[in-house]
């Protein structure tokens, strides 16, 4: 789970991103983050990541609370936290086998290990009889499953995805956004930044929706639930 208390970010230059956030998104939750371009989406996932560190105020991720760790345990806090970014960042010298393996390489894990939990990844995408495929080789649609079997190959209890359908076709996003409430289903927290409203009209999700950095509508929080 995520709770977010007072938090305000500023990048040096003086540009606050974010200004005095709160929520809460419980545990086995799905949400998606809102907001026109700027409105701090991104700041707000990279807090949650440790890619960035707020100017003020608490982030309380997985139980830790961020601001009190040091630099050495960021590894940690990241292993719990599966990433889908919207150009998927595939490696392009490599199957589509290895690029699922490699968040398990880097853990540690041994050679059987590697090979039962990429295989299964892959299954739940659907792209089980593709893993000795380039990603090059693979509709857009297919490379964005496969980033979402390396995130969450590790079976992490938290997924964020930054516009993870922001270059796919409607019938496409559709797919991998049900692909997210699956996930979602068997107890994973969601939390999926996107512009693309006409998408998420249609599902039963809340949302927190930020403008120029702050909360417009956060459900549960009395600020205009859906
Ligand atoms: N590293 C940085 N240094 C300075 N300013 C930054 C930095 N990163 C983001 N900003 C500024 O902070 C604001 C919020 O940016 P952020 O990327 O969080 O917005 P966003 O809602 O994710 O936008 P988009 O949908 O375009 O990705 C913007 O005005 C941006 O220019």
């Amino acid at each position: 789970m995520i709770i977010f208390d007072q938090v305000s970010k500023s990048y040096e230059g003086g540009h606050q991103a974010l200004r005095e956030l709160s929520f809460h998104l419980p545990k086995g939750e799905m949400r998606f983050l809102t907001g026109h371009s700027g409105a701090g989406k991104s700041t707000l996932l990279k807090l949650i990541m440790m890619m960035e560190r707020p100017t003020s105020g608490q982030v309380i991720v997985n139980d830790r609370n961020l601001g009190k760790l040091p630099a050495r345990r960021v590894p940690e806090v990241r292993r719990d936290i599966g990433v889908v970014f919207q150009n998927h960042q595939l490696l392009f010298d490599r199957s589509v086998f290895d690029n699922v393996a490699l968040p398990l390489i880097i853990a540690g894990y041994g050679h059987r290990d590697v090979g039962r939990r990429v295989r299964a990844a892959l299954d739940k995408v659907g792209l089980l009889d593709k893993e000795r495929k380039n990603p090059m080789a693979l509709s857009g649609g297919e490379q964005q499953r496969v980033g979402i079997a390396r995130a969450v190959v590790n079976k992490p209890p938290l997924l964020l995805a930054d516009e993870p359908t922001g270059n796919l076709d409607p019938e496409l996003s559709a797919e991998i956004m049900h692909l997210f409430e699956q996930f979602n289903q068997v107890g994973v927290t969601v939390l999926i930044a996107t512009h693309d409203i006409s998408l998420i009209a249609r599902m039963p999700y809340r949302l927190i929706s930020l403008r120029e950095g702050r909360l417009i509508s956060a459900a549960g929080d009395n600020l205009g639930a859906r």
